[in-house]
This record gives C-alpha cells, sequence and structure tokens, in this order.
C-alpha cells in the first residue's frame, strides 16, 4: 500500500475519534510521538509478537509513556483501504481507541467489539464509542 495511502488512512482513523472528543492530533515525523504507529512482523521488541498473515491483526497499548499509547499493525497482513485483505482504517481506528484507554465492547456494533469486520456503518463509532470517549476525555 502507498504510503500516502497509509497516511491518509491513519490521519482518517484519528479524526473518528477527533470528531467524538475534545481531543486534537497533530502528526509529527520526527519526535517520539505520543501515539506511535509501527508496521512490525512476529517478534518485535514488546512481550506480544505477532502471528504472521490473519489472527492478530494489530495491538496497542493503553495512555502511558513509552511504549503507552503506541500501536502496532502486524505487517504480515494484507492491508487495503477496501473491504479485501483487513481494512486499516478500521483496524486503526479500533486501537487508536485501545491507545487513548477504550476497553473492548460487548456489543458487535461498537468499533470497540474485539474481532473484525470490514463493513462498518459511515459513522463508525456506536453510540457507547461515543459516551466512553466522552467519559475519558
Ligand atoms: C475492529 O478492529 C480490530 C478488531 C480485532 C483486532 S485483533 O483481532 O487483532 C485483536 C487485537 C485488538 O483487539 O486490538 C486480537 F486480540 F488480536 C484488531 C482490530
Ligand atoms: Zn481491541
Amino acid at each position: 500500500m502507498p504510503r500516502n495511502t497509509v497516511d491518509s488512512l491513519v490521519d482518517s482513523a484519528f479524526s473518528v475519534w477527533a470528531r467524538a472528543s475534545s481531543l486534537t492530533f497533530v502528526r509529527s515525523y520526527t519526535r517520539n510521538a505520543d501515539i506511535m504507529v509501527h508496521f512490525v512482523t512476529y517478534e518485535h521488541g514488546d512481550l506480544f509478537p505477532f502471528d504472521g498473515p490473519r489472527g492478530t491483526l494489530a495491538h496497542a497499548f493503553g495512555p502511558g509513556l513509552g511504549v503507552g499509547g503506541d500501536t502496532h499493525f502486524d505487517d504480515s497482513e494484507h492491508w487495503t483501504a477496501g473491504d479485501t485483505g483487513f481494512n486499516l482504517f478500521v483496524v486503526a481506528a479500533h486501537e487508536f481507541g485501545h491507545a487513548l484507554g477504550l476497553k473492548h465492547s460487548r456489543n458487535p456494533e461498537s468499533l470497540m467489539y474485539p474481532s473484525y469486520k470490514s463493513s462498518h456503518p459511515a459513522n463508525i463509532l456506536s453510540d457507547e464509542d461515543v459516551a466512553n470517549i466522552h467519559a475519558l476525555y
């Protein structure tokens, strides 16, 4: 996937949470950002090695210093902007939810439901997701 497409999908995933909260997100290519976005495979320096294609798609650390807030995406996956492979926008929006402090939801309509589905309504956040981010920020 071209780098500018990745950047655009990541921006859109951050915008989901910016619209639902008072948060603003600023991209930094230079400094060690609060929320890092890394594409890595298998063993990658934390205690949670990735597993090749499918299975675990990504993971994120809750808010905190250092690795806190960072998001890791399994680069063994076929990342896409559409309905084939795994939709990077949807997965990134979910991971950024974790990076901001949200846990999983038991509601299958929620973005924070713990299983991947490519199809999400135009408004990707459920009322529950919005309430949960409002409760934090
Ligand atoms: C909707 O977004 C996601 C759903 C499921 C996953 S996951 O299957 O990689 C999940 C990781 C996660 O919940 O963040 C699993 F525990 F590994 C990632 C993003
Ligand atoms: Zn999750």
